[in-house]
């Protein structure tokens, strides 16, 4: 057997049926480029008798991709056949996946058939999809709720039939490992023709075991898993694909299997699905999560310092993302403080860090996370700082709707003068922000996060605004919150540029220092 584990990605089929919008075409063959990139296997790119609008996005994506198996879903039915083989034709390399439920609760209730039509079904099907293809894949849908006899009955059928890939989904999630894994087991015991097809499995989220199963299953010998990018799909979701993929890379030693997954592009594909499909991703989930990299208590801080894989399992850059991130909260302890203070150029003669680490625990407990302003506004101004904000907005008008440009003006008291200045933008918080901008002179200010809350329930919740800037080589964080969006807006802005001016500062209040004592 094979040490090759294929990757099956079904983000655009099972992952697109749990999205409140459809994608467009644009946005499907811009996924399945990042999942070529990825290095998937196969992509199963749509149902193309759903719609024609999906017909038409499995076409293009066929088209286009050259580096993946295309593939499409069809019912054991003719004419989804006909539709998939006509949508991918076009494809370099295409799959039909037919399928059809085999539990009794679906067989019964829901087609409504005895289990040998059933099985009559699946093998006409699979054979009619063969005059497309010889790669056709065959579902057995809730199969982890299918008796084992019967089970292994169709399996054998659909093989005998023609088909190449045999998938096990458990469809509504119901198993667990030792028992999904046992059926895989079962399976290769039972069916005397198992070794002509790759069995692949296609596990559901609802008990938060989707990956977990599709390992015990991988362990038991199934050779693809299908899978979605940040685990969307119906209902709970799917089998995670970059965490399946990270387990079967970070264990490697221990599982002895590979996939063609090239796990550097993993953050990459998470942060686009995420962005077109509306579906953030929550920050503790596994491999993509915010905090998947964070460490933001004072014991881990000290270690990964010291070395990283103390708590590092797989190190970021191995899923693409830059750096870890080491949070300063109320839980950090000195060693940290001295680091991160460190990288923003002070010395350990530059503070007290005893003094230094009490002000900012307290700080800590009331802010929550503390950015590098604030840790810097500890060893200088912190008590002045908000007392004599130096910007402060005294008027503020915005101007948007359909088919007019969006235009802003803002007025700032900045120090003791009053500045006006309008401007355009592609909306009217970008149109404020450009207004503030001319004010400002257009210092070197560059805006790297932007995030909308709102707080409450209900069309008149508040805004809430968080935004990260990065001016000269440090970041600043600034929040507003207003009933009015570009208000919340502005508010965060004046925030950052009160501390970018603090800042400046005690730049200035260092270089005096440096100078007295003889520092060039
Ligand atoms: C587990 C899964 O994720 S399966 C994939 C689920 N994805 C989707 O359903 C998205 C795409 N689906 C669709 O666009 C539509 O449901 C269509 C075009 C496939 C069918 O639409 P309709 O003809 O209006 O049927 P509808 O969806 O209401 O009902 C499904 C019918 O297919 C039958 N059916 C369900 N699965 C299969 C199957 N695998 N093979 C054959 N028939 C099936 C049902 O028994 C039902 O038949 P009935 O009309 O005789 O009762
Ligand atoms: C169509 C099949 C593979 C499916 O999505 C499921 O059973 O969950
Ligand atoms: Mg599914």
């Amino acid at each position: 057997m094979t040490n090759q584990v294929k990757i099956f990605d079904t983000t655009l089929r099972d992952g697109e049926q749990a999205l409140s919008a459809s994608l467009s075409a644009k946005d499907k063959l811009q996924i399945a480029l990042a999942l070529e990139r990825l290095g998937v296997d196969i992509i199963e790119a749509g149902f193309p008798v759903s719609s024609p609008g999906d017909f038409a996005s499995v076409q293009m994506i066929a088209q286009q991709v050259k580096n993946a198996t295309v593939c499409g879903l069809a019912r054991a039915v003719k004419a989804d056949i006909d539709a998939c083989g006509q949508a991918l034709q076009v494809a370099e390399q295409f799959r039909i996946h037919t399928f059809i439920a085999t539990s009794d609760i679906h067989v019964n209730a829901k087609l409504r058939k005895s289990q040998d039509e059933v099985v009559e079904m699946a093998v006409a099907a699979v054979k009619h999809a063969c005059r497309y293809t010889d790669d056709v894949e065959f579902s057995c849908e809730d199969a982890g709720r299918t008796h084992i006899d019967y089970l292994c009955r169709m399996v054998e059928a659909a093989i005998d039939a023609g088909a190449s890939t045999i998938n096990i989904p458990d469809t509504v999630g119901y198993t667990t490992p030792t028992e999904f894994g046992g059926i895989i087991t079962q399976l290769f015991e039972r069916v005397p023709n198992i070794d002509k097809a790759t069995i692949s499995v296609h596990c559901h989220n609802d008990l938060g075991l989707a990956v977990a199963n599709s390992l015990a299953a991988v362990e038991a010998g199934a050779r693809q898993v299908e899978s979605t990018i940040n685990g969307i799909g119906e209902r709970a979701g799917n089998c995670a694909l970059e965490e399946i993929a990270m387990i079967l890379q970070t264990r490697q030693s221990m599982l002895g299997l590979s996939t063609n997954i090239n796990a550097t592009e993993i953050s990459r594909t998470s942060k686009l699905v995420s962005q077109l499909c509306n579906m953030p991703v929550q920050a503790n989930k596994a491999v993509v999560g915010a905090n998947a990299f964070s460490h933001s208590s004072g014991i881990h801080q000290d270690g990964v310092l010291k070395a990283q894989n103390t708590y590092e399992i797989m190190t970021p850059e191995s899923v693409g993302i830059n750096k870890n991130n080491l949070n300063l909260t109320s839980r950090s302890g000195r060693h940290v403080i001295r680091h991160r203070l460190q990288e923003l150029g002070y010395s350990d003669t530059d503070y007290d860090l005893e003094a230094i680490y009490t002000s900012f625990v307290q700080l800590a407990d009331t802010k929550g996370t503390v950015y590098d302003y604030d840790l810097e506004a500890l060893l200088f101004f912190d008590k002045q700082k908000h007392e004599s904000a130096f910007y402060k907005l005294s008027y503020l008008q915005a101007t948007s709707g359909h088919e007019i440009i969006p235009s802003a003006t803002v007025r700032l008291q900045v120090g003791d003068t009053l500045v006006t200045r309008s401007a355009t933008g592609n909306g009217p918080v970008n149109a404020a922000y450009e207004a503030i901008m001319d004010i400002l002179g257009h210092q070197d200010i560059e805006i790297v996060d932007f995030t909308l809350d709102s707080k409450g329930e209900g069309a008149d919740a508040l805004a809430q605004v968080s935004v990260i800037a990065q001016y000269k080589n440090r970041r600043f964080h600034g929040r507003g919150l207003a009933t009015d969006i570009v208000e919340a807006g502005v508010n965060a802005l004046i925030y950052v540029l009160n501390n970018t001016h603090v800042a400046d500062q005690i730049d200035q209040h260092r270089q005096q220092q440096d100078s007295v004592a003889g520092i060039k």
